[in-house]
């Protein structure tokens, strides 16, 4: 879809005092890149609202300069800045009085967009973020479920075509199902639009599900660390940022790897229209009681195990097929998942085009998670103080 894409945002030394001398932030720095999307997490009264208004000016900062693409937005009118910001929030803050269609045709109305202009927009906003027009456009808020109102949340705050989108807690009010198909919608409609995005969330799992980086702050409004998720889980640059992602962050870094080729092995294979006996010999001479069988188009056909390479007839007379393969790109989540799911001792891993790439166990799994810890990382679950740890809170 065609439409403003995202601009960058750049925080300088901005600190926040509020009136009765509570700092919420100091001296932040943060430069997000144009089209990123940047969650702030960190434990209750950190400061990452505070941040968040403080770009669209909700907040005044008590000091430094906040830039969103060329504008200074610590010297422009407020009203006007927040024309290039859509900004959602928990409670999603639809007038109650207005249809659907009027509160997404709220800001577009504002800039002075005419009817059929603002007309056809409220339609594709709608139809972006998967909510039937004919159906729900003339609905009022309280008409609406809690993930459809916070779908609408989204359309209004995308229908002006604002370079920046700003969500506090945008996913937070909705029960765990709801929230996970609205997180995965999301993710597909910020790919299409590329705008710039900054959420706050004090979901873990969320910020690694949507985020490009994650900003972690300590209470303060300090930030520990500006990394993409895979090295905040595989290389926490301070023990806050450790404790903050939990101890279970090893399990959460499965959701940012992807399976790669080179993280696959590659038991024996045979080919459909072998003998049996063949395949028997086959099998006799590798490590594995088992071979996969890819045609002569290097497509997988299934498998044949010891027993099943008993008698005449071929490979194909015998052989078993799979109930679920992954993708060369999906991630070892999803491979561990599977497996557990199959209670299988393997998987299958194919590319993009259905062609066989190798074969993914427990082992190998755990494997490729260790391979792809970022630089720098130091694995404490490995060291004997931490297995010391562990063994301690087995036994507490
Ligand atoms: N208007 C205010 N006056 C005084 N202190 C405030 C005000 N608003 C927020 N604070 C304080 O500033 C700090 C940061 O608040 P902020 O709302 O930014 O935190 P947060 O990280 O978003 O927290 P949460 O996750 O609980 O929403 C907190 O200590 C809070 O109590």
């Amino acid at each position: 879809m065609d439409g403003t894409r995202g601009v960058a945002i750049r925080l300088e030394g901005v600190s926040k005092t509020y009136a009765d001398g509570t700092q919420a932030v100091q001296e932040l720095d943060l430069a997000v890149e144009p089209g990123e999307l940047v969650a702030l997490v960190g434990p209750s009264g950190c400061g990452k609202s505070t941040t968040l208004r403080m770009v669209n000016r909700l907040i005044e900062p008590t000091a430094g300069r906040i830039v969103v693409g060329d504008t200074d937005v610590t010297r422009t009118d407020p009203v006007v800045a927040r024309r290039d910001m859509g900004y959602v929030i928990q409670q999603v803050g639809l007038f109650p009085h207005q249809t659907v269609r009027d509160n997404i045709a709220t800001v577009p109305r504002l800039v002075g967009w005419n009817k059929a202009r603002t007309a056809d927009r409220v339609t594709e906003m709608l139809e972006l973020v998967g909510l039937d027009p004919d159906t729900y456009a003339g609905r009022y808020p309280h008409e609406l479920s809690g993930g459809q109102r916070q779908r609408v949340g989204v359309a209004r705050a995308l229908a002006a075509d604002p370079p920046v989108l700003l969500m506090d807690e945008p996913f937070g009010a909705v029960d765990p199902i709801a929230r996970d198909r609205l997180q995965a919608q999301f993710r597909s409609i910020q790919a299409q639009l590329g705008k710039t995005v900054l959420f706050v969330t004090h979901d873990i799992d969320e910020a690694v599900r949507l985020a490009d980086r994650i900003a972690v702050f300590s209470v303060g409004g300090r930030l520990e660390q500006f990394a993409d998720p895979a090295t905040v889980l595989g290389a926490p640059a301070t023990a806050f940022v450790a404790d903050f992602v939990g101890s279970d962050r090893g399990l959460r870094r499965l959701a940012v790897t992807p399976i790669e080729p080179d993280d696959l092995e590659h038991p024996p294979t045979v080919s459909p229209q072998q003998p049996l006996a063949q395949a028997r010999a086959v099998i006799d001479r590798a490590p594995e009681p088992y071979a996969v069988v890819v045609d002569d188009e290097g497509r997988l056909r299934g498998w044949v195990g010891v027993r099943e390479c008993v008698g005449d007839g071929t490979v194909a007379d015998r052989m078993r097929r799979f109930d679920e393969t992954v993708e060369v790109g999906d991630t070892l989540r999803r491979a561990l998942a599977e497996i557990v799911q199959h209670d299988a001792g393997w998987l299958p891993v194919l590319d993009g085009d259905e062609r066989y790439q190798g074969v993914l166990t427990p082992t190998s799994v755990y494997t490729a998670l260790r391979r792809h810890l970022p630089e720098g990382a130091a694995t404490p679950e490995a060291t004997p103080e931490a297995t010391q740890e562990t063994a301690e809170d087995v036994t507490a």
